[in-house]
């Protein structure tokens, strides 16, 4: 079959559905293949993309649209008309286009007794403005969670979870925003990693931007285009990297001055951003850093990720709640990038909001709790912990400092707050709060919703 941009979009999704394939792992590789222009690279991109985000809103216009509920819609047929609704309602496809080619789509792969039931449903999309398709899936909704649940295509957990981390800094206000903006696709962001031996700037094409970030020392923003043509010729100096991970680990690089020596652990370290940003600290101050993975495929991503600073990092693989055991001197500096849901990075990963579920965050609790524990025991007296996750749910974040805090009363957390404004180019706007923690938000930073809490052991 031919491949055109909307059957690898609609063959990228059945994967996402029917294997819990990974939208972002399975597309770079369907379209490396596939022979497209970078034109229809970009339009498969945004149709799976864009589908797999609003597909919760998507449904509640169909199910309108089709006057029949979609679980009693044919499955081939309700992935295709998806993609036909993220056409016609936001992207703005020209409505012929929209839906005599999205038809063919479903003449190619779908039953053919259901062709003309998309193509009527199709057409009564495109006969109405967005807006109206809107105003009447709102109506009728009585609470705010079931409207911002419609509007945004969030599911309500979800909702209610991150209104809850934003009450902490009194910014309920924000949460539209902050639902608006997991809906559109970050920027590339990029890190340079302190101590380059390359002159990184003279490498960069002339017809390319890149911004400096506001948050990070070492960020960048680019300006689209492909960020091979930065990261390729950097011997992996350059990289992709949210700036909220790289001040993630700069937090604890810079929380205080490295003392020659000084031994680092970054205990969760899969797939090695951040323990490529500690190497480059460490490198950089007379320090060494052991980055532990438990996953070995992901301990080899390690390996690649450090290898600008493989000088100073060494890459092993082990269950970090077994860290004291097996690293009985102890550690000045310990990196416990946990395990978590990963609702901070929502716009990175559009399907992951439809297979999170409430009952995901028990588990992860206890498994950040042991970790954590696990890296207070490691830590040598007068030591410096940041515990980090990508989630902004309070259970994984607030709840497992404050738990840890009452077990260890030899931990004081100190300000990562003020450490940020000390690391941070421009003042970083943190909301209004007693909590010496920092939380980061993709609406207000640009990043990932990021928290870091920072720990020290008394010496
Ligand atoms: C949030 S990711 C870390 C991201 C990483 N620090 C980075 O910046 O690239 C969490 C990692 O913890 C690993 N992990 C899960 N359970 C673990 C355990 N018991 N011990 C050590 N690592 C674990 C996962 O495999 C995953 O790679």
């Amino acid at each position: 079959m031919q491949p055109n941009a909307r059957l690898i979009a609609y063959e990228v999704l059945a994967e996402v559905r029917d294997s819990d394939a990974y939208a972002n792992l399975v597309l770079p590789s369907r379209l490396r293949d596939s022979g497209l222009s970078a034109a229809d690279r970009g339009f498969a991109t945004e149709l799976v993309y864009g589908t797999l985000r609003m597909q919760g809103y998507y449904d509640r216009v169909i199910e309108l649209a089709a006057k029949r509920d979609v679980t009693s819609i044919d499955p081939v047929a309700l992935v295709i008309l998806r993609l036909g609704a993220h056409q016609i309602l936001s992207m703005r496809v020209a409505g012929h286009a929209a839906v005599n080619e999205t038809v063919d789509l479903q003449k190619r792969v779908g039953r053919q007794s259901a062709v003309g039931f998309v193509n009527g449903v199709l057409r009564a999309l495109g006969r109405r403005e967005p807006q109206e398709w809107l105003d009447d899936v709102l109506e009728g909704l009585s609470t705010d969670d079931q409207r911002f649940a419609a509007e945004y295509s969030h599911p309500e957990w979800i909702i209610r979870a991150l209104r809850t981390a934003l009450r902490a800094e009194g910014r309920t206000d924000e949460l539209p925003t902050l639902l608006a903006a997991d809906n559109i696709p970050p920027l590339v962001s990029l890190a340079e990693l302190p101590g380059s031996p390359i002159a990184i700037a003279e490498r960069i094409p002339d017809d390319v931007t890149l911004e400096t970030s506001n948050i990070s020392p070492i960020g960048y923003t680019l300006d689209g285009g492909d960020p091979s043509v930065v990261t390729g010729p950097s011997n992996g100096w350059m990289r992709v990297q949210d700036q909220g991970s790289q001040v993630a680990a700069l937090i604890l690089s810079r929380a205080r001055g490295i003392a020659e020596g000084e031994q680092w652990l970054d205990l969760c370290a899969g797939p090695g951003g951040k323990s490529a940003v500690l190497g480059a600290e460490a490198r950089l101050g007379g320090a060494h850093v052991i980055a532990n993975e438990v996953v070995p495929a992901r301990a080899n991503l390690v390996r690649r990720s450090i290898l600008a600073v493989q000088d100073t990092v060494d890459v092993v693989v082990g269950d970090g709640r077994t860290a004291p055991e097996r690293f009985p001197d102890g550690f000045d500096r310990i990196l416990v990038d946990a395990p978590c849901t990963g609702l901070g990075a929502l716009r990175r990963r559009p399907e992951a909001r439809w297979r999170k579920s409430p009952g995901d965050i028990p588990p992860l609790s206890v498994l950040q709790d042991e970790l954590v524990n696990a890296a207070a025991e490691a830590l040598k007296p007068g030591g410096l912990l940041a515990y980090v996750t990508c989630s902004p749910h309070r259970a994984e974040t607030r709840q497992v400092v404050n738990g840890l805090l009452k077990k260890h009363p030899e931990l004081t957390e100190l300000s990562a707050r003020e450490v940020l404004n000390g690391v941070a180019p421009h003042e970083v706007d943190l909301g209004d709060s007693d909590e010496l923690s920092v939380q980061l938000w993709p609406h207000r930073h640009g990043t990932d919703a990021m928290f870091v809490a920072l720990l020290t052991k008394d010496a």
